[in-house]
């Protein structure tokens, strides 16, 4: 065991395994999409890794600058990681945290006096420990409020590496106050040697876990792109409501529920009358606008309940869940109002309306031919009313507008 943990050799096992991880960040940092703090964790692995090599080293340099260059590679290497966590979940570019190099510069002027005290060592290691414990529970508890959604596993993981490393900070801090007075740091004894040997695997853990904090953001925005982009797919971009397509599906949904529990619900298709007119006199701009404001009317004219939307052209559809004598009652609300409002510029317009419940058992494409068979009717009736079909067999050839 104690050969296994031979200093030296373990001083270049940790060395090799840190500069290979920071070297895999750099160069996923150069390669891959990373958000901000991720160059502040490779700096800050690339610090740690160097700090190692000083402390290989440090028998063939003068001890001073060994001893300092290190812890202050050592401090700043915290730091930059406290940083990168920051600048991750504020995702701001902005350095985070002026009180960890205030407190690692405090820190590193007191390790220089400490250089000249007989118990030197010592106090050095429980200062540096002491300082690792406090940017290790600073890391936590900026990181532990961010554990949520799909960001929460690699949050977490975040979370149980910084109070790993503040166990270890503390638990070396209490041996070295325990131990007598050591002259070189990796002569201590096993249990010394294995907690940086420990340290270093979880600076390997820190490193994946950066990864998949990366990893997790990434598919996160994937998600939300994609949840944008299908919302997108079912809005009529001129008048904001829902499009056709988007209505057909709620339709066939709301199809089978109502035939699964005998529920009513309703198709209404409004057609503006005489749109064409607006078209070839105030031209296509201002009939867009005129669509506009007619959508506002309709949307703000029906219940939440109801779904509306612009099913091509000048016509619009609203689904719902009611039965066809409570649909009509609607419709003719709807009509009315409309009539009532002036519209910019053209004053004031009319609809024509056609309602058909869904009959148990009917498909979307027969019910909607029956509603679109009443709006013809109210059409070839003089505009400006309402039709239904009440699903009763009629004489007369289904027409379409
Ligand atoms: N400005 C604008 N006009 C549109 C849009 N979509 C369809 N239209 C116009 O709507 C008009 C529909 O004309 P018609 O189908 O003849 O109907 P109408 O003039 O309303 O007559 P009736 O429906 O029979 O009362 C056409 O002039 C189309 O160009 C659109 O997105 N913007």
């Amino acid at each position: 065991m104690l050969n296994l943990l031979h200093a030296p050799t373990l001083g270049l096992i940790v060395t090799m395994l840190l500069m290979t991880i920071a070297s895999l960040m750099v160069f996923v940092l150069k390669t891959r999409k990373t958000y901000p703090g991720f160059g502040l964790w490779a700096t800050g692995l690339v610090t740690l890794a160097g700090c190692f090599i000083l402390a290989i080293l440090r028998s063939t340099l003068p001890p001073v600058f060994a001893i300092l260059t290190g812890n202050a590679m050592a401090i700043a290497s915290l730091c930059l990681l406290y940083d990168g966590v920051a600048n991750f979940y504020r995702q701001s570019k902005i350095p985070a945290n002026r009180l960890n190099w205030a407190g690692g510069a405090v820190i590193l002027a007191v390790l220089a006096y400490c250089l000249f005290r007989a118990d030197g060592v010592n106090i050095r290691i429980m200062w540096a420990s002491a300082f690792q414990f406090f940017i290790a529970m600073r890391v936590f508890r900026l990181a532990l409020p961010h554990a949520r959604g799909r960001q929460k596993s690699a949050t977490l993981l975040l979370c149980a590496v910084f109070i790993g490393t503040g166990v270890i900070a503390s638990w070396r801090f209490v041996d070295v106050m325990l131990a007598p007075t050591m002259t070189d740091m990796l002569a201590q004894d096993v249990g010394f040697r294995l907690l940086i040997l420990v340290e270093a695997m979880l600076a390997i853990v820190v490193a994946f876990t950066f990864l998949l904090l990366t990893h997790t953001r990434i598919e996160e925005e994937l998600h939300e792109a994609r949840a944008r982009a299908e919302h997108s797919a079912r809005i009529d971009p001129l008048t904001g409501l829902w499009n056709r397509r988007h209505l057909e599906s709620e339709a066939k949904r709301e199809i089978q529920r109502a035939n699964r529990y005998v529920q009513p619900i309703s198709l209404v298709l409004l057609d503006i009358d005489h749109f064409k007119q607006v078209n070839d006199r105030l031209g296509h701009l201002v009939g867009d606008d005129v669509l506009r404001q007619m959508a506002g009317i309709v949307q703000a004219s029906v219940r939440t309940s109801d779904l509306v939307c612009r099913w091509g052209g000048e016509e619009f559809a609203i689904l719902m869940p009611v039965a066809l004598g409570e649909a009509v009652q609607a419709a003719e609300k709807l009509r009315h109002a409309i009539t009532q409002q002036e519209i910019e510029p053209v004053g004031r317009l009319s609809i024509s309306v056609g309602c058909a419940q869904l009959v148990l058992g009917e498909d979307l494409t027969s019910w909607c031919r029956r509603a679109d068979d009443a709006l013809y009717r109210a059409k070839e009736g003089g505009r400006n009313r309402v039709e239904k079909d009440d699903g009763a067999p009629r004489n007369e050839p289904a027409l379409t507008t």
